[in-house]
């Protein structure tokens, strides 16, 4: 197993020992960032590319302007290399001061960041070449010293780590350290004998490494690869004192930024050209929220493995020199502009390096019995003149040893009080969170009405509930949301199964509209109502120390099947209802029944008065529910005759206490009764019963839909919960990363775009469903309510594709059947979504607006299936929020989310997150605790 970056232990840390040549206090120091740019290549001369950048001087470049117009933009850097620049030049400015310190004891990081094609592993290899070549002339010049270098090899591919010395032992583990930070688990380290030894174990890395031919590289890394370099160097002191000096130096080649429009790639490399996007997206987060100067605001290095392998790098306990790569022509111009904005970024990046210096106590002791030893074997030997001699050189032992016993007793004593001090901050820190205030939100689950203070559990909080870090939160209280979880599931299903029975055993039979329906569906609607029950959640849940959380959840899924047929049960009796609405004769649209329609009436049975509401999600449906409500109570009463009948009709419900309304109103006003011929008042009071009965089915499909949204709801929570489970059980929780779990300071809108991009990503990567993706799009927009669905969108989607990626890389024999299976169904899912959506083309777009979408998605003019080109084309950049924001516009165009003029709305939002066009195949949620296995 290799460490993670080397890092000196607090006791042991001394600042700048003299003795040190190039080494440095502890203090802040920026990135050293330079840029290189590559000669125009054959493939570019070819087509007569033209050169888009000028060099002001060696420190700034500008977009050369063709009408030699003054230009307002200039980027400038610690080093520009133009093509004319060798790699020792580029060695020797951009990387040597930086890669030597850590034969002094500074961790270093040399990297290459640019487009694909622009030259950074051509730029790493010549400084690896130059940094072998002067580490060992510099450890050949430095006698006094021994020196011991080991090399391990990694690269990140499509997010799995593998190591490059022993690609045989599978995706490796990363886990976090509280000294040592992000480990590697299992990398091979190899001790260098020489210089020779260190070219050929690079050699062979390189030739391991995952490469493939892409339109703009034939020899395109598709990987990340870090080479690192472990240099441990001990000075003996005067008092016999062993120092040693241990650091690190990464030599990174990232994997190149790529537009799949330009790299032309399909398939597996369209595949790794997600991932190495994804990885470098979280890169340049992590890098502009540092360069903000956010150091104590959350960054994201957890989102990515090649952020957290590279977290000292970035922002700790480290020097960094960054080097920018890139083509000088107009084709790429774009993509070199987002490589200087990386840059530019990259110059303001702080790091804070030190020596790592180890005063060995066990070398020490060694060293002093040794010298003990010795010494007593002198004292017992005969030689009589020597003996006074050796007492008198013994005592002078005895002094220093005991003087080195006294520094090393003040040494440990350090060493322990800084240790109680960090675990004194860390207690505070903890207790900061948990106290801290409320709206911060990432990191935070929690579920009802908005963002709400959390308090401590014992306190007995109503609504924190969820909403605790899952690092910081406690296992108890998390299981005393499990079990609150579960009564409220409970009390759920009995209320919903009684309405059920009663619904299933009525509503089937009675489709036909007739004045019996209308009986039926008014005395169903009163039963209903009976059975609704005032759920209020227990909180005297009584938790024992012994519940096990992994138990807790394994029964909340095992119960979770019950909510599952509750939800089946609950769309079929949706759908008896959809039917006995649309059974009613089609007169519905008499401009009597629009005219109706407008002023809402009063409801029998309003659901916004449920002693439940409190627990419901906040619907679009049911604030309209209420403002109709308003509406009424606001409304001046109605003159027409009619529509007052009907009012009166709709809250007395049946017929004869309709007629019985009539008449009594009718005579108490004193007011004769209209007298119209015996076939028109049939007529019409069908009509009222008609109404009525409509408007009664309509109160039980809202209350219907208003019962499934309180079960996605508890999924929903159940999910949560699960999510903040699996985060605590797993060792890669940053307990021992403040850092991480640090609230954000920044603003919900640049969280919100940030958290946008990545969900992006990662719909693309776990094959999600493109109806999925448009309704989570067009509903969550930025709005500060958003807040937790972004969240647990993210947190889902990086858990299925982290799992994913390490089970598709995994051996079939590690494997088994069942996961691929499902990555696979669920591609196949997408495509036949694809081809769902395809078929609505035609019916959903007019002539006029398919030819425009043709055109501007590149459609052939002619063909057999465009239709399908056109879709399949929607959703496969994930890259670019244009294409992103476009495609999502189409999608909901062709299922209707925007018929009615209105944006969509929530309560078409399925939590459950199934693909409305095959439910089956898609692989849902469910999934990601079945790879967990729980
Ligand atoms: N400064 C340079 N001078 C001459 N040739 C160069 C230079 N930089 C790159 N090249 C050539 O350009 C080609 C692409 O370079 P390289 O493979 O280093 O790009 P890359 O950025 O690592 O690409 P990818 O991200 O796809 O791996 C290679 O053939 C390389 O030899």
């Amino acid at each position: 197993m290799m460490a993670g970056t080397p890092s000196t232990p607090l006791s042991k840390i001394q600042r700048t020992p003299s003795s040190t040549p190039g080494a440095t206090r502890d203090r802040e120091e920026k990135m050293l960032v330079t840029v290189r740019v590559r000669p125009l290549n054959r493939r570019e001369q070819a087509l007569y590319d033209l050169i888009a950048w000028d060099f002001i001087n060696d420190r700034t470049i500008v977009p050369r302007n063709p009408n030699n117009e003054r230009t307002s933009t200039s980027y400038t850097f610690d080093k520009v290399f133009s093509p004319a620049c060798t790699s020792h030049e580029v060695y020797s400015e951009g990387a040597k001061h930086v890669s030597l310190s850590a034969l002094t004891g500074i961790n270093a990081t040399i990297f290459a960041y640019g487009q694909t094609g622009s030259g950074k592993t051509y730029t790493m290899r010549g400084i690896t070449e130059n940094v072998i070549r002067d580490i060992f002339d510099y450890i050949k010049s430095t006698s006094d010293r021994d020196f011991v270098l080991k090399l391990s090899a990694l690269e990140i591919y499509n997010e799995t780590v593998v190591d490059l010395l022993n690609r045989d032992s599978g995706p490796l583990r990363l886990w976090d350290d509280p000294e040592k930070g992000t480990i590697v688990e299992k990398l091979n380290e190899e001790v260098i004998g020489d210089s020779q030894h260190l070219r050929h174990l690079i050699g062979i890395c390189e030739a391991q490494r995952q490469v493939g031919e892409t339109a703009l590289n034939d020899k395109s890394s598709r990987s990340h690869q870090i080479i690192r370099l472990t240099i441990e160097s001990t000075v003996r002191e005067n008092l016999g004192r062993v120092k040693s000096f241990i650091a690190s130096l990464n030599l990174v080649d990232l994997a190149g930024s790529e537009r799949a429009s330009q790299t032309n790639v399909v398939g597996t490399r369209l595949v790794e050209g997600s991932h190495i996007n994804r990885s470098l997206l979280t890169l340049t987060t992590v890098i502009r929220k540092l360069s903000a100067g956010k150091r104590n605001s959350h960054i994201p290095y957890r989102d990515s493995k090649l952020t957290r392998i590279l977290q000292s790098s970035l922002g700790g306990n480290a020097r960094t020199a960054i080097i920018c790569t890139m083509s000088p022509a107009l084709s790429h111009v774009e993509q070199t502009r987002n490589t200087l904005l990386f840059a530019t970024s990259a110059k303001e990046v702080t790091n804070t390096a030190r020596v790592n210096m180890v005063v060995s106590d066990k070398r020490l002791v060694k060293e002093l019995q040794k010298e003990v030893a010795r010494l007593e074997a002198e004292l017992h030997s005969p030689d009589p003149f020597s003996s006074s001699c050796l007492k008198n050189l013994l005592e002078e032992k005895e002094l220093k040893i005991r003087q080195m016993e006294k520094e090393m007793k003040e040494l440990k004593r350090q060493r322990d009080l800084a240790q109680s001090q960090l675990e004194l901050e860390r207690k505070t820190h903890k207790v900061l969170k948990q106290d801290g205030p409320s709206s911060h939100v990432v990191k935070c689950l929690s579920f009802p009405n908005g963002p709400v203070p959390v308090k401590n559990l014992s306190a007995g909080r109503e609504n924190s509930s969820l909403r605790q870090s899952a690092t910081s939160i406690d296992p108890l209280a998390l299981i005393h949301e499990i079990r609150k979880l579960e009564l409220r599931q409970r009390q759920l299903g009995e209320e919903a199964n009684r309405a059920l029975e009663v619904l299933h055993k009525e509503v089937a039979s009675h489709i036909s509209g007739s004045q019996d329906a209308a009986e039926t569906i008014a005395k169903l609607l009163s039963e209903i109502k009976e059975v609704q029950v005032a759920s209020s959640v227990s909180e005297e849940i009584v938790v024992r120390d012994t519940a096990n959380l992994k138990d807790e959840i394994s029964r909340l899924n095992m119960q979770g099947t019950t909510i599952e047929s509750l939800e089946r049960k609950l769309e079929n009796v949706q759908k008896s209802i959809d039917m006995l609405v649309l059974s009613f004769p089609s007169g519905e649209e008499t401009s009597e029944s629009k005219s109706h329609q407008k002023p809402k009436k009063i409801l029998p049975f309003s659901l916004s008065n449920s002693g439940n509401m409190p627990n419901l999600i906040r619907s679009p449906c049911s604030t309209k529910w209420k403002v109709i409500e308003h509406d009424q109570e606001n409304r001046t009463p109605e003159i027409n005759d009619a529509a007052s009948l009907e009012n009166s009709v709709a809250n007395q419900v049946t017929p004869q206490k309709c007629n019985e309304v009539r008449n009594s109103n009718a005579s108490r006003e004193g007011t004769p009764v209209p007298r119209k011929s015996n076939s028109v008042n049939v007529k019409k009071m069908q009509r009222l019963f008609k109404n009525a009965a409509e408007e009664n089915i309509r109160s039980i499909r809202t209350y219907v839909t208003e019962l499934k949204e309180r079960v996605a709801k508890l999924q929903y929570q159940k999910q949560l919960l699960v999510c903040q489970v699996l985060e605590l059980e797993t060792n890669e929780a940053p307990a021992n990363n403040p850092d991480e779990t640090a609230h954000p300071s920044m603003s919900w809108d640049l969280v919100f775009q940030d958290q946008r991009k990545q969900i992006v990503m990662l719909w693309h990567l776990c094959h999600v469903s493109i109806i999925h993706r448009t309704q989570f799009y067009l509903l969550f927009k930025g709005d500060t309510a958003d807040q937790i669905y972004m969240e647990v969108e993210l947190r889902r989607l990086t858990w299925l594709e982290q799992h994913l990626a390490e089970l598709g890389n995994a051996s079939p024999a590690l494997l088994g059947d069942e996961p691929a299976v499902s990555v696979s169904s669920s591609i196949k899912a997408l495509k036949q979504e694809r081809e769902y959506l395809a078929k609505r083309v035609s019916t959903r777009l007019t002539n006029e607006e398919r030819e425009m979408l043709y055109v501007k998605w590149e459609i052939p003019p002619v063909g057999k299936q465009r239709r399908l080109q056109l879709v399949n084309k929607l959703w496969t950049d994930p890259y670019d929020m244009d294409h992103v924001r476009e495609s999502a516009e189409i999608v909901a165009k062709l299922v209707g989310f925007c018929e009615s003029g209105e944006h969509v709305s929530r309560e078409m939002f399925e939590l459950n997150f199934k693909s409305p066009c095959d439910k089956k195949s898609w692989m849902g949620w469910n999934l990601i605790s079945n790879l967990l296995h729980l």
